[in-house]
């Protein structure tokens, strides 16, 4: 975003510039983490789909500053490069990759994570259908990942969009967690079907060991870990194999703070100063857009 009378406005982006945060989307995880404490405790992180970054300075800022734990690890993940940010390993990979996996399990050595986060977004192709598709393999990758290196009764977050089919992703992920909560931060804007899912004690089924190969479908992965057959369900014909859950839904953050949606007049605005990016984006996927229109190149046919 350039320096637009919006960007003077909008208070979540403008607060995260003041601030130092490299997104807006910063408050949405701080907001998450004041609701349900998600951030307390934990050791070994994982930040999925992480750039540019702000997420990994929360978790940064949390565990080695307001926790004191110098021997926190915080892996940070995206296919766009990342400029640094302290106590934090970035990685430039794909999520879906298996390889992935395994360069975040040699950083952990070996050891489980406590909680892995995930806030991916794919390009927009402008095609419902697909972008939908797309969003939710990509949650599902996160998901298959995250059940490969999470230790049991850790805490896996991810954003989602409340499309037609969720129902049917909140009834699997309580197959494997303990409890899963849909939550809607005070700064994701209240007109965007965007939430997160909030999945606290991952409880793999016994025996089930979770691998990521090239080629798994999705249903060869998740076989053996019994979704929709775990517990007493496994004894009831249902009538609809498709098995429909509603998690529950709670709004999250100071319900009396600004609305993400607004844009607000500010005091004196003219004089407000434009602030510049906290980070610029490292490789945008318009660079090559901004490049060709500079040169003449980009012409509407
Ligand atoms: C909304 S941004 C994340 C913002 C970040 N949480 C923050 O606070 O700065 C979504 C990110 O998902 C990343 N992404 C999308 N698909 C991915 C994939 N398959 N593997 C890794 N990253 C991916 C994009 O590159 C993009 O940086």
């Amino acid at each position: 975003m350039g320096k637009s009378s919006k960007d003077k406005r909008d208070i979540y982006y403008r607060r995260a510039k003041e601030q130092g945060w490299r997104a807006r989307s910063a408050f949405k995880l701080l907001q998450l983490h004041d609701e349900f404490q998600i951030l307390s405790g934990i050791k070994r992180v994982v930040d999925l789909c992480a750039a540019p970054g702000s997420w990994s300075q929360v978790l940064s800022r949390e565990l080695y500053q307001n926790q004191n734990q110098p021997d926190a690890k915080i892996v940070a993940v995206d296919l766009q490069p990342m400029m640094p940010i302290e106590g934090v390993t970035t990685i430039q990979a794909d999520i879906t990759h298996p390889k992935t996996l395994q360069k975040i399990l040699e950083i952990f050595g070996g050891e489980p994570a406590d909680f892995v986060c995930s806030d991916g977004a794919p390009d927009v192709t402008g095609l419902h259908d697909l972008d939908e598709y797309i969003q939710a393999q990509l949650i599902l990758s996160a998901l298959q990942l995250t059940t490969c290196i999470l230790k049991p009764g850790g805490t896996f977050v991810a954003k989602i969009f409340r499309g037609r089919d969720i129902d049917l992703l909140y009834s699997q992920l309580s197959y494997l967690f303990e409890k899963v909560i849909c939550a809607k931060p005070r700064s994701s804007r209240g007109t965007s079907l965007e939430a997160f899912i909030v999945c606290i004690g991952y409880t793999p089924r016994p025996g089930w060991n979770p691998t990521l190969e090239m080629n798994k479908s999705t249903e060869e992965f998740f076989e053996g870990a019994d979704i929709g057959k775990a517990g007493n369900l496994k004894f009831f014909d249902l009538p609809d194999p498709e098995e429909r859950k509603i998690a529950k839904f709670i709004a999250c953050g100071d319900l009396n703070d600004v609305d993400s949606d607004a844009t607000y007049t500010l005091d004196s605005d003219s004089k407000v100063k434009a602030l510049d990016p906290v980070q610029m984006p490292t490789a945008p996927p318009y660079k090559k857009a901004l490049e060709m229109k500079r040169r003449g190149d980009l012409v509407r046919r």
